[in-house]
C-alpha cells in the first residue's frame, strides 16, 4: 500500500487526483493539503464523493501527523517548489505535476533527492499523448530546425510558456543546434509579436476561456511544413500519468523530470 497525500485538491487537477488516488487498490489517501482549512469538507467539493480523510493547512502539520509515502502536488509555481523541498527534507517522496520549475530548481532538486537516496519527478504533462507530441517534435526537429510551439491554455493558468512547451523545446535542444529563425533582419513592430525565444525557435502562449490544454509544433522546411499536435480536453486525461508515477517514484533513488524517462 502507498500512502499519498494531495496537496491541492480543491484545484482542476487536484480533484481528479483525489479520485485516482482514492480508487487505485494500492494507493491509500492518507489527508489532503490545502491552505484554506477550516468550513469545508471534501464533499463540498464539486464532483467528490464524501470522503473522511483529514484537511491540513499545511505540509509540516501534515508530515507530522500522519504516514506519507509520496506527495502529489497540483498547486501553484511557488508553493509547489516549497513543497517538494519539505517532502524530500522529511523522507517523503515527491510527484509534482505543477509547473514553473527552471532548470537551475531541477538540478538543486535533483542534487538534494540524491544526497538523501530518494525517488522523485517532476511531470510537466502527465499525458501519453502529450509526451507522445513531445518525442514525435524531438524527432522531427532532427531533420526540420525551424521550429515554432503554440500553446494553448485556459486563463486562470498562472505561468507562461507552459511546462510543456519548455519541455519541448528542452527535447528539441537535445537535437537542433541553435539557430535563427526568420529574416535575420526581422524586428518586432510591437514588443512580443514574436513570441519567447529559445535558442530560435518561438514559443506563443494563448490563454483563453473555454480551453483546456493544448499544444502545436510547427515545423517548417523548403516546401513544406509538418503539425504536430496534442489536445486535452479535460482533467482525467492527466490521470494515468499521475498513477504511474506515483508508482515509480517508490522504486527510485534520484529525481526524473518528465513521463518519457518512465514510459516503455
Ligand atoms: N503536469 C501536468 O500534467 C499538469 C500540470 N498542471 C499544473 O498543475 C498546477 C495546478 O493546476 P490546476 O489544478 O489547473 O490549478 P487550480 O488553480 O485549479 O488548482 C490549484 C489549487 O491549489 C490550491 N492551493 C494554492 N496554494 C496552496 C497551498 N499553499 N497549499 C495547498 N493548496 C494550495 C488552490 O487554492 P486557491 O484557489 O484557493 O488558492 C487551488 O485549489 C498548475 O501549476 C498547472 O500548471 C495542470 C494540469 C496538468
Ligand atoms: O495549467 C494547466 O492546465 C496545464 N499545465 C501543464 C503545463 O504547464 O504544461 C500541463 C498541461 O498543459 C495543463
Amino acid at each position: 500500500m502507498i500512502n499519498i497525500v494531495v496537496a491541492g485538491p480543491r484545484g482542476n487537477m487536484g480533484k481528479e487526483a483525489v479520485k485516482m488516488v482514492t480508487e487505485t487498490e494500492d494507493f491509500q489517501l492518507t489527508a489532503v493539503v490545502d491552505h484554506k482549512n477550516g468550513g469545508w469538507t471534501m464533499k463540498d467539493v464539486e464532483g467528490m464523493p464524501s470522503l473522511d480523510v483529514p484537511i491540513f493547512e499545511n505540509l509540516e502539520t501534515c508530515f507530522h501527523d500522519v504516514d506519507v509515502d509520496v506527495l502529489v502536488d497540483l498547486t501553484r509555481p511557488d508553493i509547489g517548489k516549497k513543497h517538494m523541498e519539505l517532502a524530500l527534507d522529511n523522507g517523503v517522496r515527491p510527484v509534482i505535476g505543477t509547473t514553473g520549475f527552471t532548470d537551475e530548481d531541477v538540478k538543486r532538486l535533483r542534487e538534494k533527492a540524491e544526497s538523501k537516496r530518494l525517488g522523485a519527478m517532476i511531470v510537466p504533462n502527465f499525458a501519453i499523448g502529450a509526451v507522445l507530441m513531445m518525442k514525435f517534435s524531438q524527432m522531427a526537429a532532427k531533420y526540420m530546425q525551424d521550429v515554432e510551439i503554440i500553446e494553448q491554455h485556459h486563463d486562470r493558468k498562472l505561468d507562461a510558456p507552459s511546462g510543456t512547451a519548455i519541455k519541448t523545446a528542452q527535447l528539441i535542444q537535445e537535437v537542433r543546434d541553435p539557430k535563427v529563425q526568420g529574416h535575420p533582419e526581422e524586428t518586432e513592430e510591437l514588443s512580443g509579436s514574436r513570441g519567447a525565444n529559445i535558442d530560435g525557435m518561438h514559443i506563443h502562449s494563448v490563454r483563453l476561456p473555454g480551453r483546456v490544454a493544448h499544444q502545436e509544433v510547427i515545423l517548417g522546411g523548403e516546401g513544406q511544413t509538418l503539425s504536430i499536435r496534442h489536445d486535452s480536453m479535460n482533467r482525467t486525461s492527466f490521470m494515468p500519468g499521475v498513477k504511474l508515477a506515483c508508482e515509480t517514484v517508490m522504486n527510485l533513488e534520484t529525481l526524473v523530470y518528465g513521463l518519457e524517462h518512465i514510459i516503455e
